[in-house]
Order: C-alpha cells, then structure tokens, then sequence
C-alpha cells in the first residue's frame, strides 16, 4: 500500500473553519478556466488520469460473478456438499460427526473440505492477521459483575474442546484474542455475557468458540417429542441473530469452519433469496442457525423451526438488533415464541458500542450477567488512521476523485447517507474511469451479492455502500474507508471505519466533514483526541460555534441526546456501575432481570432515552423500503 494518509496531508483542503471553496483546487482542475468553482462533474470529458484503475470494468460487472472466493455461501445452499447427514442418524457424511453413546464422535478429515473451508496459508481471500495484532494484548480489559473467571492464555488451555481446537489451528488462528480469551470461561461457567469490544478483534470467534466447546461436550438436548405435523421442524441448539443478510452469511462461512467433522450442523436464513429452498436445506439439519431477524419470523410462523431446544442465544450486534428497528421483533423472536426463558438458556450479546440506554434494554433478555469491555466501549481501533477533512458538499466529487487518483488500486469502501446517493456516487465514479459498484436496501439480494462479491475478488474494488455494509463485514485488504457523508451517529462512524484496520491490520479512514456535520462534532473530537489521532482545527471551531449557537448541545450525543461521549452520558463501560439511572450502582449481582421482571423495568426508560438516541429514520427493517 502507498503512504495514503501522507499523501493526503499534502491535500490543500482548507483548515481553518472557512469555506474552502475560494481555495482548494483540485489537481485535475488546477490549470483550468473556470478553476475549481464549479461542478466537478464538469471534469468528465477531461481525459482524466484514474489512478490506474483499469477502467474497462462495467459497474454491475456481470461477468466476474462470485469469483475470487468460494466462502461466501450465498443463497441459502452454501453446505458445499459436505453436510447431508440425515437426521435421523443415517450414513456418515463428509465433514459431519456425530453425537452417539454419550460421547462425540468426529467425523473423519475430508481434505476438499478443508481446501473449500480453510484455503491455503498463501490465499489473501482469507483475512490473515496483521502486524499489529499482538497490540490487542495491550488494550486494557475490564470484566464486571460477580465472580468474574480468569481469562484464557491459549486455545490449548482448557476448557475448549479438542475438536474445535483443530479446526482452530486449520484456520492459522495461533493465539486467542483479548475478547475470546474471556469470553471462553465466562460461557463455560454457565453465565450470560455483554461484549463489548472494538471492530475488527475477534467477536464472532468470542461467541463460537465458547458455544461450539461447550456443545463439543456436551452434546445436543433431546429432540423434543413432537407430533406428526412436526416431525421436519427443525430445533436448533444455537441461535445467533445479525441484522443485515450480508453479516448472517458472513457469520454462517465462520461457523462451518468451526464446526467441520462435529455434530453441530451450521444452518442460514435469511431474506431476499427462495424460502422454500431455504427450508428444505434447513430439514437436512440444523444444529446451530444464524439468521436475520425477517426471515426467522417467516419460519416461525409457517412452524418450520422451533426454538425449543435453544441452550445458546447470541445476539450480534447487539446495540443495534436491540435499537428501535429491529426491538421489537426481537422481543417477539425470545419472549413470545418458544423459546427457553432467560434462566434456561444462555445469552450473548456482542457488540463494539454500546449505549447506555441500550445497555438498559438489553438487561430484559439477560440474567446475572458479565459485562466484559476490551477498551473504552465504542473506542476506535488504533490500528486506523483517521482523517478529518473539511469539505462542502459541492466539492466532495472533486475531493473523492483526488483520494482515489493518491491511492494505489487499494480496496476501498465508501459511505453515503442515502441509497440514491450511492447509486448516483457509484455511476459518477465509473464514469471517471474508477470501477466503483453499489450496496444498499434498495437493489436485490442478487444485486448486493454480486456487487460483494465483485468488491472482493477486486473486479471492483471501489464499492459505494449506505450503513448496509457498516456493521460487522469483515473483507480482507480492505485499505480505505471514505465517509463520502458523515452519519448522524458516532456510533455509525466506528462501525464504518472498522471495516478497515481489522484483525491488526492497519487502514485509513478519510471523512469529509462540514458544518451539516456539526451535531456529531463533540463526540468526534472526543473519539479523535481518545485514539491519539489528529483533531484538526476546524472543528474545534465548530464545536465552538455549535455551543455558542445550540445552547451548548452539540448534538444527541450517544445517549439520550446530550452529553459527549467521554462524559456521564455515554456508554464508557457497565453502565450498572455509572449510577444505572437510579437503579444504584453498587448492587451488580441485582441486575438480572427476568422476562417476567421485564416490563417494569423498561418503562422506567422506554421510549424517550431510546427516541433521544436514535431518531426516526431507524425504520422497521422488516420492510424494503427501510433507510439503508
Ligand atoms: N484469534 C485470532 N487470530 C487471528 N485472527 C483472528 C482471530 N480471531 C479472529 N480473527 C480474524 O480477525 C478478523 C476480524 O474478526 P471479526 O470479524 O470476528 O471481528 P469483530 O470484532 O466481530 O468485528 P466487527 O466489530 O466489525 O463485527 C477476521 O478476519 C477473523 O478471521
């Protein structure tokens, strides 16, 4: 990778708090009558250098299909063939073991499963760990609640079970991360657990390993006795919910890995693509299913799954599976379907932000548990270089064109507030001669998978997505993520740069800000000056200007409106230990609530902290026309 952000330094954007309209020339325009005051959009016929992108590339790149790597697992199939045990416990089939006896009994190695699952050690498909990885180990770790257990040291330390400690070591993972060196004896000791830990570091390795182990020994519950009309339901062990169909998929690839030759057969759901092919690969077996919370209703009420024997439920990001789009068919998925109550079966939520009045809410579908942060809750990975630039919005096309010609072909994801925005953003980006294509709610499943796919076998590797792809995406090489426009929520923002900087890796994250921006200006500083990053002067300015004019309310702040992030309002770690809004602070092993316990405890907070947090354009993401 070139020195991008030193390069950038060298971008004579305008620093000091006034429009930079009157001096910032692009180097494409530089020499041109007219300069740089107008439309960048009048540079098209310039004959522009591209950075030398080959730009023979189409947008929707038809042809390159899903090359480039075979893990994605799309489309609800995705069992590679491997896994066609029936369930009854007919022949031994590739890559699955049974349970029998009281014992687990793995199935044999199957070396095409292992080329499909694992790849080679030279595959740059598969995300390897960075330079920075040991720097994990320095990140300070807090763990509250009663009687917290000792971390792990090693995957070799027990209690992870010897089968998943080989699947482990084929997937080149030598050492635990600080979130999964926790996580382990935390499930094993039969507790819940709230993870908070930064983007990038290993959670869902911190819910899967500690649950498959456990499973690994434990064996699968009995198939409930069920009648006639049940007999091709399907009854996971574990149940872990993501809200977009893109991280479900992604999660689902991670857990096949994990469970190769055991008994736990991995299953997906999720919307967009056939229900009735998904339900028939469902009945060849579901040990474990990670589904969007959509299409999980769907098969609840057409009675294809039952949650019955639920012994694991994670919730992955779970600030936002729990915000005002997805709660309430949260609540209805764990309260009013059959699943175990919260005292029967074990709950995980993971998340890098975690607001304190989200932290509130999620205490509904816990009991007793421990609250583990790795690093500030919501911090940044310092393993990203963030760039603040002053921008207008009538120059941003011209600002994103000189990025891209400084950079060097590298993976590059870039963020827009509207998905017509990303539409427009990804044409004007072709039409310069970048292959740029675009991800968000508004085209077909077919569409987002195949403008993935193209994004990672690098056809195109400019993808222009909404907050679709902000959370939990995890593609190798991705070197620079562009907040084209700022999102109205910090939160939003170190979901979006984390999509680079992963696994100790290091990226750039460039965002053009203005004063359209102003509202998430405090918590911004505050997050830049945190993460030892260089908070330019501008916006301290506007900070400045923003408290004079707004009555010292920079914005809604990460918890209830108001308040930065470093102050009594945000989420800076257990919020049982800031005051629990008068619940008490001392008093942690009270938290636990139960469902029946439930509803007096969310109407103390309810409605208004949440709607202060997050505004309206959290749509019902149930529906096609929601705000990604
Ligand atoms: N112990 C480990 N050793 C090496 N690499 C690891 C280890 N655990 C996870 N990884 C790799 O680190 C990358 C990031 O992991 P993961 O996607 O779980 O992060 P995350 O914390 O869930 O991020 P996000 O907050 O964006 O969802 C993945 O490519 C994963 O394979």
């Amino acid at each position: 990778m070139t020195d991008l952000s030193q390069q950038m330094n060298n971008l004579s954007v305008s620093g000091n708090g006034e429009s930079s309209r009157s001096q910032y020339v692009p180097p494409h325009l530089r020499g041109r009558k007219g300069g740089a005051g107008g439309s960048s959009n009048s540079d098209s016929g310039e004959g522009r250098s591209n950075g030398g992108y080959n730009n023979n590339s189409r947008r929707d790149f038809g042809g390159s299909g899903f090359g480039g790597n075979n893990r994605s697992g799309f489309g609800g199939s995705g069992f590679g063939g491997g896994y066609n045990r029936d369930r009854n416990g007919g022949g031994a089939r590739a890559g699955v073991g049974r349970w029998a006896d009281g014992k687990h009994q793995p199935a044999p190695k199957n070396e095409r499963m292992e080329l499909e699952l694992f790849g080679v050690a030279e595959d740059s498909s598969f995300q390897s760990s960075g330079i920075n990885f040991d720097n994990y180990d320095d990140i300070p770790v807090e763990a509250t609640g009663d009687d917290v257990p000792e971390p792990i040291t090693s995957f070799e330390t027990p209690p992870l079970a010897d089968l998943l400690v080989e699947n482990i070591v084929l997937s080149r993972f030598t050492k635990p991360t600080p979130v999964q060196k926790y996580s382990v004896p935390i499930v094993a000791g039969g507790r819940d657990l709230m993870a908070c830990a930064q983007t990038g570091s290993g959670k869902t390795g911190g819910f899967l390993f500690p649950v498959l182990s456990e499973c690994y020994i434990n064996g699968p519950a009995p198939r409930p006795q069920t009648g006639h009309f049940t007999a091709n339901m399907v009854f996971p062990t574990v149940l872990i919910m993501a809200p977009t169909r893109e991280l479900v998929s992604q999660i689902y690839d991670e857990a096949r890995k994990f469970c190769y030759r055991s008994w736990v057969r991995p299953g997906v759901a999720y919307g967009g693509v056939d229900i009735g092919q998904q339900i028939r690969t469902l009945q060849r077996g579901c040990d474990l299913l990670v589904a969007a919370p959509g299409r999980l209703t769907d098969l609840l009420e057409r009675g294809k799954v039952s949650l019955q024997n639920v012994k694991y439920l994670v919730l992955d990001e779970a600030d936002r599976m729990l915000d005002m789009g997805f709660e309430p068919q949260i609540r209805h998925i764990v309260q009013e379907c059959d699943m175990p109550d919260v005292q029967d079966r074990q709950t995980l939520m993971f998340s890098a932000t975690f607001p304190r009045n989200i932290q509130m809410l999620a205490r509904d579908f816990l009991k007793d548990y421990i609250f583990l942060s790795v690093g500030r809750v919501g911090s940044t990975s310092s393993n990203i270089t963030q760039k603040i630039l002053l921008v207008e919005d009538d120059e941003k096309r011209s600002v994103i064109l000189d990025l891209l010609n400084a950079g060097d072909k590298e993976l590059t994801i870039v963020f827009t507030e509207t998905k017509r925005m990303a539409d427009y953003l990804a044409d004007f980006l072709y039409d310069q001669g970048f292959p740029a294509t675009a991800i968000h709610g508004n085209r077909t499943q077919y569409e987002r998978e195949k403008a993935l796919a193209a994004f990672k076998n690098g056809s195109a590797p400019i993808l222009v997505a909404t907050a679709v792809a902000a959370r939990g995406l995890d593609i190798p090489n991705v070197q620079h993520v562009i907040n084209y426009d700022l999102p109205n929520d910090i939160d939003d923002y170190v979901h979006r740069i984390g999509r680079t900087g992963r696994a100790g890796n290091v990226g750039v994250a460039t965002s053009f800000f203005n004063r359209n921006n102003r509202n998430i200006v405090k918590d911004m500083i505050s997050l830049l000056a945190e993460a030892d990053q260089e908070v330019p002067d501008f916006l301290a300015k506007i900070s400045r200007e923003s408290s004079f004019g707004r009555g010292g309310m920079g914005g809604r702040g990460r918890a209830g409106g108001m308040g930065s992030r470093m102050g009594g309002g945000g989420a800076s770690k257990d919020f049982r230990r800031q005051g629990g809004g008068g619940f008490g602070a001392s008093s942690q092993s009270s938290w636990g609530s139960s469902n029946g316990a439930s509803a007096g405890g969310r109407s103390d907070f309810g409605g208004s902290s949440r709607s202060g947090g997050y505004s309206q354009d959290y749509g019902n993401q149930s529906q096609s026309a929601s705000w990604w």
